[in-house]
């Protein structure tokens, strides 16, 4: 998998009170998300990345699946051109993100159902596979009978996880899963990834803000900060460069943020 000086702007529209006329009219500005990003990540790595509130992690991850294209550079998943290949790309990946949606008043079996029929799967196959990774998760057959509305947000993301697995991606885009989870779901979940990368094929990209998540599951961390990649490397060569034996001085020194601060952010949005 290869990312090659890749960027992505948005455009915000912003009233700016100084003028009457910009007031009304409001302007664009614009939001350089990513910018000039390069990396490349092995097969069945567990690839880290590390970054305060609005430094580009999601949109690099929408990038990877799809879900947003490029303005410059070239993504490649197996070879294959994200933008002119997407069909192939979306063979390979699935995605775990915060924002994970579902039929609110279905229950996680019912869903897990529908999303096999999406994804064309066998649905009893689906549904079993789908079952037994939420049992895995801690999730018993009287929850997966409840409606999502009526799950905490720790199990549905739990549900989302199984959903996401359910087709075996080569590429699992992991957005954030523990962020928000109790401490005993977040186990669940960290655990379940280390099971995956033992026994299945697979390869992992993993946003967080949480170091000690990104220290225990990461092959390679790539902090991210403003967009661009600002450090690169194992955990232990991350601290080294910096010669201090915690991943928190290490965030602070590269980013300048520590990890209060990212609690903090975190807390008011
Ligand atoms: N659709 C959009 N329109 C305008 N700006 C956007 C859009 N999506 C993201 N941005 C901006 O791009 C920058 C990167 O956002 P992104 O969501 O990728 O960061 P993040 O590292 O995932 O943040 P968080 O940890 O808070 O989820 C931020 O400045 C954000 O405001």
């Amino acid at each position: 998998m290869e990312c090659r000086d890749v960027c992505k702007s948005f455009y915000e529209e912003i009233k700016d009170s100084r003028s009457w006329k910009n007031l009304f009219l409001g302007k664009k500005r614009e939001v350089k998300a990513v910018h000039q990003i390069s990396f490349q990540i092995r097969r069945n790595e567990v690839f880290g990345l590390l970054g305060p509130n609005g430094s580009g992690k999601s949109t690099l991850i929408r990038l990877l699946s799809t879900l947003l294209f490029p303005d410059r550079g070239q993504l490649t998943i197996f070879g294959h051109d994200v933008v002119r290949d997407q069909r192939q790309v979306r063979r390979f990946i699935n995605r775990v993100s915060v924002e994970a949606s579902f039929f609110k008043k279905l229950s996680a079996i019912e869903n897990l159902r529908y999303a096999a029929r999406i994804y064309g799967l066998n649905t009893s196959e689906g549904e079993r596979k789908a079952l037994s990774i939420l049992r895995r998760l801690g999730m018993n057959e009287d929850k997966a009978q409840t409606s999502l509305e009526n799950l905490s947000r720790g199990m549905q993301q739990k549900v989302a996880i199984a959903r996401a697995l359910m087709t075996s991606p080569t590429l699992l885009l992991l957005d954030e899963p523990t962020t928000g989870l109790d401490p005993k779901s977040k186990r669940d979940v960290q655990e379940y990834v280390e099971e995956v990368m033992e026994t299945h094929d697979a390869t992992i990209i993993l946003t967080t803000h949480d170091m000690d998540e990104a220290e225990r599951l990461c092959d390679r961390i790539a902090i991210i900060d403003h967009g661009k990649i600002v450090a690169m490397d194992t955990a232990e060569g991350l601290k080294k460069q910096i010669g201090t034996a915690s991943m928190e001085e290490v965030f602070f020194r590269f980013t300048g943020k520590s990890w209060e601060d990212v609690l903090a952010d975190e807390n008011t949005e």
